[in-house]
């Protein structure tokens, strides 16, 4: 109910604090395959008629994705959905629809609910005995890939479900600085050094906000490394002056000892960046707001934190301060490139 032209949720927004613990704890009456997208995901229903889309967990929190896997066949993972909604909610951006993490018993908060008999088909006991499925989808969706309880718990992500399309129309715009999805193919922004002059001539990028909106979003995706963003989507209602949504954030967070450079593209090619987006940069480079601390405290109020394992390993949370370095050194040089004055990233005092 608070969603506005320019974000999703206000700040502070006295709805959130009991609306994540309905998502959190709320009797999930029905679950059902959810179609559309590549991997499995079911949408959840509430006794209040609220929905969310829960993923599951494929991988390990702290596992890193093997380097040898390109992103579009990597795995989503639920701790990337959660933790995405923290950080851009700690970017300023409020642009991910909320996002908790949940463990729930398959048996009886799936299989015993689900009116899905797809679904229902695919439940098997494991070697070990504990609960598996694997559902219908076009990728990862066999025995050989599918999700278990130990013996019946699983833990997933569960993100609060847009307005239904009936009440609230959704557009979907293909990423300027999308990736090819091949082996071998490059994409053209890859090949051009002059590919951003082309794009600001071009509707929607030429007028409004939506170039430092994409440059946002390169931001909030080389920070936690998402090279998936093949596509983004706006509100119909609030045609092109309004904010993108950042949905599917599930192959975030895969890699920490690695940074990929080519998703700020965006930013390195147009120069352009909006001002509050590099104050908050700049703010959470400093040592008493340092970005990873932010984080770290932030995910530690997520309900499945109180496990040992933290939702985000630390070399993940330090790869954040180091790439927010980088980000910002970015902006510096376009800065010089124009003669701006450049801040002074070494020395975090400024
Ligand atoms: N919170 C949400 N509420 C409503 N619809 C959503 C929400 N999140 C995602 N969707 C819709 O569901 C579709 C699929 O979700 P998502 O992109 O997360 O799955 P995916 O399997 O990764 O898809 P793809 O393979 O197309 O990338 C999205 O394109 C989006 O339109
Ligand atoms: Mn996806």
């Amino acid at each position: 109910m608070g969603i506005s032209r320019w974000e999703l949720y206000p700040n502070p927004d006295p709805n959130m604090g009991p609306l994540v613990q309905q998502l959190a704890t709320h009797h999930i009456v029905s679950a059902v395959q959810k179609s559309g997208g590549t991997q499995l995901k079911l949408v959840m229903s509430f006794p209040n008629y609220g929905q969310a889309i829960f993923k599951p967990m494929k991988q390990e929190r702290d596992e890193e994705t093997n380097f040898n896997l390109y992103y579009f066949s990597d795995f989503e993972r639920h701790n990337a959905e959660i933790a995405a909604f923290h950080l851009d909610r700690i970017l300023g951006y409020r642009r991910i629809p909320p996002v908790v993490g949940r463990l729930v018993d398959v048996v009886k908060d799936i299989k015993d609910v689900t009116t899905d008999h797809k679904l229902a088909r695919t439940f098997f006991s494991s070697p070990v005995g504990n609960t598996c499925f694997y559902g219908q989808c076009s990728y990862y969706c066999s025995t050989e890939h599918a999700v278990c309880g130990r013996p019946t718990a699983l833990e997933g992500s569960v993100a609060l479900m847009l307005p239904d399309l009936s009440l609230a129309i959704r557009r979907t715009w293909r990423s300027p600085w999308r990736r090819s999805y091949s082996r071998s193919k490059l994409a053209k922004w890859e090949t051009e050094p002059d590919y951003c002059s082309t794009v600001k001539k071009t509707a929607p990028y030429d007028k409004g906000t939506r170039l430092v909106d994409v440059v946002d979003l390169a931001i909030l995706d080389f920070l936690m490394s998402n090279m998936d963003r093949h596509h983004y989507e706006t509100f119909e209602k609030f045609g092109n002056d309004t904010f993108l949504l950042h949905l599917d954030n599930g192959r975030a967070f895969g890699r920490h000892s690695k940074d990929e450079p080519s998703i700020l593209a965006p930013l390195r090619q147009c120069c352009r960046i909006r001002r509050s987006t590099w104050l908050r940069l700049r703010l959470l480079a400093l040592p008493h707001f340092r970005l990873s601390d932010v984080m770290r405290e932030s995910l530690g109020r997520d309900p499945l934190s109180v496990a040992t394992t933290p939702l985000l390993a630390e070399p993940h949370l330090a790869a954040l301060d180091r790439r927010l370095t980088v980000v910002l050194r970015a902006v510096n040089r376009c800065l010089e490139e124009k003669g701006g004055k450049p801040s002074n990233v070494e020395s975090n005092e400024t």
